[in-house]
């Protein structure tokens, strides 16, 4: 039997996980998927490299176009990163014939609807089920498990290197800069945590989530983003005693046919799913008007994780090939993207306060709130040990997030009030 030829671009934590998968796993990848599938190119910056793998010397090189203008080679597998020099020789493979598995999601969430045009274009698949929550299979469950019902909320877990870091300072009661070294050296984190800490990471991520979940094509400027650079260990303390953990959630809603993306840290009600998942797991929760909730479990990242989503992409392109069905299923966004206003965007908010410590300034504060139409869930009010200032918890009801900037401008601008310590959006 022919066997299906395949360039791997990168040999890095991934590559090498795919490698050992295509070879590992030979007898069941060639049931599932109809052929013997072959690595025959290798592609890496530096050859001289020592790896924990053995690739045949020959299958090295450091010419990318020794994978792209190879006639051989049926599917390129992209586990290189960046996202230049990647978009480059995808659209060059997508030219030549060639399908395409990508686990790049910095690429897919900037130009993925220009490379799945080409694709279409060419009738060739690209498939990138590893760029959102590494092995967990959530691309493909949007698409084909949740094909017959409309989805009105995704929410993800979908950056481990931050939920590793609020789960320590939780946990711990570690301090923010201390966990992030830690998982810089644990190697969680990106090259650049920035990436990672405040929220582009997972904001490239819910882009992708959303594009696929609401059927339209969502680009990564329609996402609002907050990292987590900003939260202290004294929040999570409070959130804690009220009975929320603080989690950077992408949340992707859509109401009637308007949507909204973001990404923040938010308090989770302890009796939430999203709330125990702790460490570096992902986890993307999903409600459907039908199915109601669900939600998906597992490593975001790492070799082996990460390379099972991968080879699955690829045996799902060979099994394609096998039944002349490339390019045939693609994913193509048919709904028009209409945007959320600010008075459409509605959350619980956890607001904490410094205010003077005297008669009546709860009243005044209030009052604010009531002006502005946001009605409160519960207000604590803790007199603070270190100076003469009270710290004032406000939880509100669903509020609009028009409402609420006008609510927090007028209370920073009140002579009683010292400072906004912070504000979360609550779920749960
Ligand atoms: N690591 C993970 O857990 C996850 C990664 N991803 C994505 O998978 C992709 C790969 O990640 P990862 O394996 O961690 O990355 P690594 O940095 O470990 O590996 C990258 C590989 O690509 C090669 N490479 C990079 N740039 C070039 C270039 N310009 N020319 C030739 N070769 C090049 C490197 O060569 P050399 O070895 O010689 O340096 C290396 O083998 C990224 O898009 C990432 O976002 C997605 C989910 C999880
Ligand atoms: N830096 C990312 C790696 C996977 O995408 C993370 O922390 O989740
Ligand atoms: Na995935």
């Amino acid at each position: 039997m022919k066997p299906v030829k395949v360039g791997l671009l990168g040999l890095g934590t991934v590559g090498t996980g795919v490698v050992r998968i295509v070879e590992g796993h030979q007898p069941d990848l060639l049931s599932q998927s109809g052929s013997p599938i072959e690595i025959v190119k290798v592609l890496v910056k530096d050859s001289s490299k020592s790896r924990g793998i053995h690739v045949a010397a020959d299958k090295i090189t450091e010419n990318p176009w020794d994978v792209i203008e190879n006639p051989e080679i049926d599917v390129v597998v992209e586990v290189m990163g960046g996202i230049e020099l990647s978009k480059q020789l995808i659209l060059a493979a997508l030219d030549r014939g060639k399908h395409v598995v990508t686990a790049n999601k910095d690429l897919m969430a900037l130009h993925g609807p220009e490379i799945l045009a080409k694709a279409a274009e060419k009738g060739c698949d690209v498939l990138y089920e590893a760029s959102v929550a590494g092995g967990i299979p959530i691309l493909r469950t949007l698409v084909e498990g949740f094909s017959s019902d409309r989805i009105t909320k995704i929410m993800g877990i979908v950056n481990g290197t931050t939920n590793y870091i609020l789960t320590k300072m939780s946990q711990e009661g570690a301090a923010y800069d201390d966990v992030l070294k830690e998982a810089q050296q644990l190697g969680y984190a990106e090259s650049d945590p920035t990436s990672d800490v405040e929220g582009f990471d997972a904001a490239r991520k819910m882009t992708i989530l959303a594009t696929l979940g609401f059927r339209a094509n969502v680009e990564l400027s329609d996402v609002s983003v907050k990292g987590i650079s900003k939260v202290s260990k004294e929040d999570i303390a409070y959130g804690k005693r009220l009975g929320y953990e603080v989690k950077l959630l992408g949340i992707a809603e859509r109401q009637d046919e308007h949507i909204s993306i973001s990404v923040q840290p938010t308090m989770v009600k302890h009796s939430h799913p999203l709330a125990s998942v702790n460490g570096v797991f992902n986890a993307v929760y999903v409600y459907g008007e039908a199915v109601g909730e669900t939600m998906f479990y597992g490593p975001g990242a790492g070799e082996m994780p990460t390379a099972t989503s991968v080879v699955a992409d690829l045996v799902a392109v060979v099994r394609n090939l096998n039944l002349g069905i490339n390019g045939r299923r693609g994913f193509v966004p048919y709904k028009e993207k209409k945007l959320k206003t600010d008075e459409q965007i509605a959350s619980k908010n956890f607001i904490l306060l410094h205010v003077e410590d005297k008669a009546g300034v709860l009243a005044q504060i209030t009052q604010v709130f009531a002006q502005h139409e946001v009605s409160l869930e519960s207000v604590l009010q803790h007199p603070n040990a270190t100076n003469p200032l009270a710290e004032i918890i406000i939880i509100t009801h669903d509020a609009n997030k028009a409402a609420m900037n006008n609510v927090l401008k007028q209370i920073e601008s009140m002579n009683v009030v010292q400072a906004i310590k912070s504000v979360y959006r609550v779920e749960g």
